[in-house]
């Protein structure tokens, strides 16, 4: 039975290793089944093997995003988030807020490669979340590296949630039509550029994910923490594993069968720097998410009312939520009206 006690820290916990290859291996099916339904439930979060996605993949995409974060920080700056109503581009360090609190980090968002939608007044606002890219001219080849990067990973990350949804009991279709067509994938190049001058180390804040699910490529530096028992503990790197992650609006569909757990990053020491490449996987925008039939409901316990964060079933309502809070500074400027003041 695979169980990882991955090597840097004796205080690691174990997290489940799910290997997807062996979801295509009648012998192996079943015991696969039953190992992804208890770490989903467990924790939320467990590490993923055999899904496909090769060593020389992940080694270009991580060569890329260091590469982007060495440019000069005029290019950077050149394709600042705040030129977009879409929420694209680049946060400089210490402009991102969790938890009110600034991230030391600086990312590129991209997302789905499309025009800008033309908006009506009576269209939801989340529909703005839609939109081109911004890709630094000085890495041109970026877009072509992380697209496709993203198309890959939505691809592992669809097989992996039929998976779920049949470990559970529930039809592995349920999601597919909230899905279909425009799925809206996320993929964040992400560099922890060591502690702050501050001696503060939020590198990122606590939080929990606003999709479905998050398939997180880290390098070999350490920091991801997630809660369990109260405290939070190490998910240190595993070489050729992603982290995986549930998030709100799973919770959300199983009436809090499966939760959403709260993780954070601490920023390296001293000057270390690091890079992690989440992709997110979630619905269309407009996709209202119904309850996943199934008798596992029997063991449901209701979603976790928290005032500080109120959960939308309706996907881009939850999404965007997420964008104005971490992000006030792109809200005040293209979409005031859904700042408060
Ligand atoms: O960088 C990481 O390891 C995790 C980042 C994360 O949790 C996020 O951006 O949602
Ligand atoms: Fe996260």
């Amino acid at each position: 039975m695979p169980s990882a006690h991955p090597s840097s820290s004796a205080s690691s916990p174990s997290l489940a290793v799910i290997d997807l290859s062996r979801a295509d291996d009648p012998a192996e099916r079943d015991d696969f089944l039953k190992q992804l339904h208890a770490a989903a439930r467990d924790t939320g979060f467990l590490y993923l093997t055999g899904h496909g996605i090769t060593e020389a993949e992940t080694a270009r995409i991580l060569e890329l995003t260091r590469a982007f974060f060495a440019l000069p920080e005029a290019d950077r700056l050149a394709v600042s988030n705040l030129n977009s109503p879409h929420f694209r581009g680049y946060t400089r360090i210490g402009h991102e807020l969790t938890g009110g609190a600034s991230d030391w980090r600086d990312q590129l968002d991209v997302g789905a490669e499309r025009p800008a939608p033309e908006l009506g007044p009576d269209d939801p606002a989340y529909l703005w979340l839609e939109g081109p890219n911004q890709w630094p001219a000085a890495l041109p080849e970026l877009r072509e590296a992380v697209l496709g990067w993203q198309e890959r990973l939505a691809a592992v990350a669809h097989r992996l949630l039929r998976e779920l949804l049949t470990a559970i009991g529930a039809p592995p279709d349920f999601f597919d039509a909230a899905f279909a067509d425009r799925p809206h994938l996320h993929t964040k190049l992400i560099r922890y550029p060591g502690s702050a001058p501050s001696g503060a180390d939020q590198g990122v804040g606590a939080h929990k994910d606003y999709g479905f699910l998050t398939l997180l490529l880290q390098d070999g530096v350490g920091g991801l923490q997630v809660v369990r028992d109260g405290g939070f503990v190490d998910i240190p790197p595993m070489p050729g594993a992603f982290v995986v992650n549930l998030g709100e609006l799973l919770e959300i569909a199983t009436e809090g069968y499966l939760v959403a757990t709260d993780h954070r990053v601490v920023s390296p020491p001293g000057a270390v720097e690091r890079f992690s490449v989440p992709f997110f996987y979630n619905p269309r925008l407009d996709a209202v998410i119904d309850t996943v039939p199934g008798e596992y409901l029997r063991a449901a316990p209701g979603v976790a009312h928290d005032a500080s964060n109120p959960l939308h079933a309706e996907y881009g309502r939850n999404e965007l939520k997420g964008w104005v809070r971490a992000h006030p500074a792109v809200a005040r400027r293209w979409h005031p009206s859904l700042v408060q003041a």
